[in-house]
C-alpha cells in the first residue's frame, strides 16, 4: 500500500482542522475580510490553513505547499490576528496519539504566520507538493451551507492522495441527495464526513469525528443505465459556474431531475459516493483560472470512486502547470462509461464544434 503515512497524517489533519471550522461557522462574526480578487476569506480560513501546515510541516518537511491563504492582511489586522491566534492555540483532537501525530500546538501567533505563508509554493512539475483548501466554498460557509477542507499530495505533477472533510454533509450516503444539503445547517446530527483516496487504492469516506479517525467504508460512483437517468451536482453560485449553461447540457441528456446544488468540492464527494452523478463547472469567465488548490483532491476521489474528471475539451486536469489550471478550461465529471457523452453534449452547448 502507498502513500499510508501520507493519507492517515493528511486525515488526521483535515479532521483537526475541521474542530476550528465547525467552532468559525457557528460564531455571528466570522472575521470575514475581501481579498484582493474581492472573494471573502474568514477566521476559519486562515486558521485552519495554519493548523493543517503545521502537520504536514512536522511530519513531511521536505515537501512543498501550495495554500490558497497568505497572511498579509492579518500582519496589519493585529486584532483579527490575535482572535485567530485564540482559536489555534486551543485547538487539538481529542485523542492524544492521534494528536501527537501532527506535531502538538504551534510555538506562538508570530510563528502562526510564517506557518501560513509556508502555503507560497510556486507549484509545478517535479517532486513533492501539496494543494490545500482551507475552506473551499467560504461563499457556502458564510452563507450557513455546505464546505470542504481539502488536501491533496501532488507528486511530480500527479494527484496521489486526496482528503476533503465536509462537516456539513449527511454521514449517510442514501440519504444525501434528499437531505436539505445546502441549506441552513445549525443542526450538526448526522453531519460530517471525511473522505479520502489514494491512488490505485480506491476511494472510502469515514464520519468526521474530534478525536481519532472512525472506521471506513469504500465509496463508488453509482451505475447509471444512461444519460437521462443522471442526476447533476453543481454549484451555489452563479458567478462560478454557468448555470445557464449548464441546464442546456442537462437538457440535452433528457435529465429531467433537478439538479443538486451544493458549494465546494462537497459537490466532487457526493458524486463519488453515488448522491448524484455529474458535476459540471462551465466556465463563466474566458480569462478564469481554476485553481489547483479546488480541484486536486477531489479530482483524485472521483476517478478512484470510477468516474472520470476532464475540462470541457476532454482533457484530464493538469496540476503540474503552476498554482491555476492554467492549461485547462472548465471541469466535467461523470462516471467513467457516461464521460464522452457528457462532453459530447457540453461541446455542443458551448459551440465548440
Ligand atoms: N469566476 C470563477 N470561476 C470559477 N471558480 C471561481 C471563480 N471565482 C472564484 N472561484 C472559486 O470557486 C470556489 C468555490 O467553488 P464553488 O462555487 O463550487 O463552491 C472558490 O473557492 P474558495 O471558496 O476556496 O475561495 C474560488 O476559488
Ligand atoms: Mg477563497
Ligand atoms: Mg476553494
Ligand atoms: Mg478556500
Amino acid at each position: 500500500m502507498g502513500y499510508e503515512k501520507e493519507r492517515r497524517i493528511a486525515e488526521l489533519a483535515v479532521q483537526r482542522a475541521t474542530l476550528l471550522t465547525k467552532k468559525v461557522f457557528h460564531e455571528k462574526a466570522k472575521g470575514e475580510l475581501a481579498k484582493d480578487d474581492k472573494s471573502p476569506v474568514t477566521k476559519g480560513d486562515f486558521g485552519a490553513q495554519a493548523l493543517i501546515i503545521q502537520a504536514i510541516a512536522h511530519n513531511f518537511p521536505n515537501d512543498e505547499i501550495v495554500g490558497e491563504e497568505e497572511s498579509s492582511e492579518l500582519r496589519q489586522d493585529t486584532a483579527l490576528r490575535s482572535e485567530i491566534w485564540d482559536l489555534v492555540k486551543d485547538i487539538k483532537l481529542n485523542d492524544s496519539a492521534s494528536d501527537a501525530l501532527l506535531g502538538g500546538p504551534l510555538p506562538s501567533e508570530e510563528a502562526m504566520l510564517d506557518i501560513i505563508d509556508k502555503g507560497n509554493s510556486p507549484g509545478g512539475p517535479k517532486g513533492r507538493i501539496w494543494a490545500l483548501d482551507p475552506i473551499d466554498g467560504t461563499k457556502g460557509f458564510l452563507r450557513g451551507g455546505q464546505y470542504a477542507v481539502c488536501l491533496g499530495l501532488i507528486v511530480d505533477g500527479d494527484v496521489k492522495v486526496g482528503v476533503i472533510g465536509c462537516p456539513n454533509l449527511p454521514v449517510d450516503d442514501a440519504t444525501s441527495l434528499s437531505a436539505d444539503i445546502g441549506g441552513n445547517q445549525s443542526d450538526e446530527e448526522g453531519k460530517g464526513v471525511l473522505f479520502s483516496a489514494v491512488q490505485g487504492e480506491g476511494a472510502i469516506s469515514r464520519p468526521l469525528t474530534s478525536g481519532g479517525l472512525a472506521p471506513s467504508n469504500p465509496i463508488s460512483m453509482r451505475p447509471v443505465p444512461d444519460t437521462s437517468k443522471a442526476v447533476f451536482c453543481e454549484g451555489v453560485e452563479a458567478g462560478h459556474s454557468n448555470q445557464g449553461d449548464n441546464a442546456a447540457v442537462a437538457k440535452r441528456l433528457g435529465i429531467t431531475a433537478p439538479s443538486v446544488r451544493l458549494d465546494s468540492q462537497a459537490k466532487y464527494c457526493s458524486i463519488a459516493r453515488g448522491a448524484g452523478d455529474i458535476y459540471l463547472r462551465l466556465p463563466v469567465r474566458k480569462d478564469y483560472q481554476e485553481k489547483i488548490w479546488d480541484h486536486a483532491a477531489g479530482d483524485l476521489l472521483v476517478r478512484e470512486a470510477g468516474g472520470q474528471v476532464t475540462d470541457i475539451y476532454g482533457k484530464r486536469l493538469d496540476f503540474s502547470k503552476g498554482r491555476t489550471l492554467i492549461e485547462n478550461k472548465g471541469v466535467v465529471a461523470a462516471p467513467a462509461a457516461l464521460q464522452d457523452q457528457v462532453i459530447e453534449a457540453v461541446q455542443v452547448v458551448l459551440n465548440l464544434k
